[in-house]
């Protein structure tokens, strides 16, 4: 096949992911088995990491925190502005309580109403200045982190599948919820009054001022702040692990429930109770020591802040009292430092609440990049995903969020310069609309078992618009050749291509409108039944005609129109409010809209009923009609129709033919047959 490389492979002084890249595409551009062990392309990702170990990468970090900061420039200037302001009212306040005093006493001259008119523009201008700052501040962080939660959601989404046999769902659910709450809250909880930036503020405002006060005095205040950072200091230290740990046995609550209460009918029939609930009640445990733990570093903190507090006040009594009563020291700054005093207990309280906060915030940050840092971004499927919401230029609220420059990694491995590289000038469906599907030595190990290799040297060629019928032994790997066609996995070695071409040439985006699944136990969305079958095209305005037409097609059309509100009646969580075989319907209804040329039936009709399964049957034979399909069946009559039977063993195509040629043969199809493990209906 002709491939005219763009010019940037022909320059001199290529990088070194590009001369990887033409090297891939040389390879593939021949046909032949790759030469090097880059050019092998399924193990494009392998050999790169052999040479070049992955490196960590944080997701959140300052840099990426400041470049979203400061995209609200005004706003931070305004609320900037508006902390100097409030601060300075708030530490004048000690200042004209001295003056107030001495005033009182006489020994200051003036009128007192001049006075109690400054007092009150002042008490007038903190509140006004207080609200300024809260409002930006917190819009400010309110949109930082909206845009945070959208790319993180993002960065789980293309993930490769194997992070998600790594992670269970509530760990994941823990990072964009309570985990980026803890970030949300740093800011979020830290704007008022006595916490956070005010607090700050304020510590170092009233320290400032009581230097320009009195010289002599303020080292004793200094004293006392000194001793308070120590405590924090040691407090810092001490509670990262507590934090840790109490975050991740919320993540484990969380997880236990999402997994006992999405498989309650099981929990139900195995009278599993009892063990959910000490499973459970061992996590509560956990969750509660921990939380112990974290109440007793606060508390004991908060109280030696206290105590050091009151040390300096007695300090600030003997040491100031002298100075006054020999006359070094007026009776009004005296007061006025009194009334610092105040403001520092409580502004070095908050601060230590706010540090307490940011440690927990740090742990929640580390444990979010710790999971999304490894380098396990599915580039063919984030390079889709970038081309298409770059594509369609939609400017609402929304599609934004998910377009911010420079927080993701550039997607430019050698995969993906090789697959722009070659990129054909047809479109996968149309490929796949008359092109025959073949699996070429396809080698594959899971990722997470890298050392058994489930299939090896499979070879295997789906004629265009024929269905081809996968049968063999429990665990011979005939799910993992569906994974691999659906491109979940990619093969450790050898290649699918799809008329020829490298399937690895169509980013996953692409390679999803080529192909549809329909699975024993598909999965629906909690929404109606309506939005599940237009989900068949999750991008388009489906109309409903169109809805109806898919959902008459497989025979869905009836059942739905029985339900309480037709089309728009809930099905409930993962479509548990529908039986089997209408779930089944659906899904096909779904799969008919999607009408993707390759087609994949996983025991689609296993766990059905007779009358079930003539009806999804029937609505199945018009789907796969003109499509290429691969039905993995366990029932003899779906079998023994297809144009040609694969019988899978040992990781391998161990025979091939019509039923009758297997037959013939007297191999294991015919093995299974007679031992009528592949059951007659
Ligand atoms: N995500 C995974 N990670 C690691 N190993 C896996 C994973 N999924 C399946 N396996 C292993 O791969 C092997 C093949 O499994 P597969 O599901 O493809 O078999 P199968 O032929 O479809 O079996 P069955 O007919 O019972 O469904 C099994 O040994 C299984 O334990």
């Amino acid at each position: 096949m002709p491939f005219a490389l763009p010019a940037k492979w022909r320059e001199e002084g290529r990088g070194k992911d590009e001369r990887e890249a033409a090297s891939i595409a040389r390879a593939l551009r021949h046909g032949g088995p790759p030469r090097t062990p880059i050019e092998a392309g399924p193990q494009i990702t392998t050999a790169t990491a052999r040479t070049s170990p992955p490196r960590p990468r944080a997701v959140i970090t300052w840099g990426l925190l400041w470049s979203l900061l400061a995209e609200h420039k005004l706003r931070l200037c305004v609320s900037a502005a508006a902390l100097v302001g409030c601060t300075t009212c708030t530490l004048s306040s000690p200042i004209f309580s001295g003056r107030f005093f001495e005033l009182l006493i006489g020994a200051r001259p003036g009128p007192l109403w001049k006075l109690l008119t400054m007092v009150g523009v002042v008490y007038m201008l903190e509140p006004v200045f207080t609200v300024l700052f809260v409002v930006n501040m917190n819009t400010v962080w309110e949109k930082v982190m909206s845009t945070l939660r959208a790319q993180i959601f993002r960065r789980v989404l293309i993930q490769k599948v194997e992070f998600f046999d790594r992670y269970k769902v509530g760990e994941l659910t823990g990072l964009l919820t309570s985990d980026l709450g803890s970030l949300k809250n740093a800011v979020s909880e830290n704007i008022s009054r006595d916490r956070g930036f005010r607090a700050l503020s304020e510590v170092v405002g009233t320290i400032c001022i009581l230097f320009i006060l009195s010289p002599q005095l303020a080292p004793v205040l200094g004293v006392l702040m000194l001793t308070v950072s120590v405590f924090v200091g040691v407090y810092k230290r001490s509670t990262v692990p507590v934090f840790k740990a109490y975050g991740l046995a919320q993540a484990s609550i969380a997880d236990c429930v999402t997994e006992t209460l999405s498989a309650i009918r099981t929990v139900r029939s195995f009278g599993g109770e009892k063990r959910q609930m000490m499973i459970f009640g061992s996590q509560v445990l956990a969750y509660q020591n921990s939380g112990i733990k974290i109440g007793t570093f606060k508390s004991v903190n908060e109280s030696l802040t206290r105590v050091a507090v009151y040390v300096s006040l007695l300090a600030l009594y003997c040491l100031g009292g002298s100075k006054v009563k020999a006359g070094a020291l007026s009776v009004g700054t005296m007061a006025s430092f009194i009334g610092y005093t105040f403001t520092l207990t409580f502004a070095v309280q908050g601060l230590v609440n706010t540090f307490g906060d940011l440690r927990g915030t740090l742990a929640a940050v580390d444990r979010i990049n710790t999971v999304l840092s490894s380098v396990e971004i599915d580039k063919a499927l984030a390079h889709g995903l970038e081309r298409e919401m770059h594509e369609k230029e939609l400017h609402d609220e929304n599609h934004k969020l998910f377009l911010v420059n420079g927080f993701d990694e550039k997607v430019q491995s050698p995969s993906i310069l090789y697959m722009s590289a070659l990129k054909s000038a047809s479109s996968v469906r149309s490929l796949a609309w008359s092109g025959d599907v073949t699996l070429e030595d396809v080698h594959f190990s899971y990722p997470l078992r890298p050392d058994v290799e489930i299939l090896s040297g499979l070879n295997l060629t789906l004629k265009w618009g024929t269905v081809t019928a996968l049968v063999g032994p429990s665990g011979a790997g005939k799910s993992t050749i569906v994974q691999l066609l659906a491109r979940l996995y990619e093969p450790t070695k050898g290649r699918i291509t799809i008329a020829g071409e490298d399937v690895r040439t169509f980013d996953k985006r692409e390679w999803a409108q080529a192909v549809s699944i329909v699975n024993q136990e598909p999965v629906l969305f909690s929404v109606s039944v309506g939005e599940n079958i237009a989900y068949g095209l999750p991008d388009d305005n489906v109309s409903k005609d169109d809805v109806i037409k898919a959902a008459k097609a497989a025979n869905a059309h009836e059942f739905i129109i029985s339900l309480p509100q037709g089309y728009d009646t809930l099905v409930g969580e993962r479509g548990g409010l529908l039986s089997g075989g209408q779930r089944q319907r659906v899904a096909i209804a779904r799969a008919l809209l999607k009408n993707a040329p390759i087609l994949i039936l996983d025991e689609a009709t296993s766990a059905l009923d007779a009358v079930s399964e003539r009806l999804v049957q029937d609505a199945l034979n018009r789907l796969m009609k003109g499509r290429t399909t691969l039905v993995i069946a366990h029932r003899l009559s779906t079998v023994q129709n297809a144009h040609q039977i694969a019988l899978c063993s040992d990781g391998r195509i161990a025979e091939l033919g019509t039923h009758f040629e297997l037959l013939a043969k007297k191999g294991q199809y015919a093995g299974l047959v007679g031992t009528q493990r592949l059951a007659f209906e």
